[in-house]
């Protein structure tokens, strides 16, 4: 229940690892975080900070998301991210993926009484 209700924690928050040169980052966490299941998710960004700094980019301006809507929300400042992308010889359910470490700005939609982030729309 609780992955569930906080699927933006489970699928892009992990604040343990710094960023680490660890090839096989992607292919662990993107299985642990349920994430190889039925489909391989073809891209996922993990961001290495805590919960704190990644709930206050809600409270930056608005701005408007991929989808239109106008919840988005861009850091202020650049994070620690890993982005895990399939590679191309990757086939179901043997799911591989490469690792980028990056220092990026986040774009997330959020949502909520508790305004907390629940999309995660881009990088840049
Ligand atoms: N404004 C909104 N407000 C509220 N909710 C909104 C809003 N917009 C969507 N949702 C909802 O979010 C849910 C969702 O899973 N959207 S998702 O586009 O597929 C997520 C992308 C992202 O996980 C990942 N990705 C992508 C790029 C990258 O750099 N890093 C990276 O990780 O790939 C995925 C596919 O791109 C869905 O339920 C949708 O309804």
């Amino acid at each position: 229940r609780f992955w569930r209700l906080h699927k933006f924690q489970r699928q892009h928050m992990d604040p343990e690892h710094l960023t680490t040169n660890n090839t096989q980052y992607c292919n662990l966490m993107m299985k642990a975080r349920n994430m190889t299941k039925g489909i391989c998710k073809p891209v996922n960004t993990f961001i290495h900070e805590p919960k704190e700094i990644v709930d206050a980019v809600c409270q930056e301006a608005n701005i408007t998301c991929k989808n239109g809507q106008p919840n988005c929300h861009q850091s202020s400042l650049p994070l620690n991210l890993t982005h895990c992308r399939q590679t191309g010889a990757s086939k179901y359910p043997n799911c591989q993926y490469r690792a980028s470490y990056l220092t990026k700005q986040i774009i997330v939609a959020c949502e909520g009484k508790v305004y907390v982030p629940v999309h995660f729309d881009a990088y840049v």
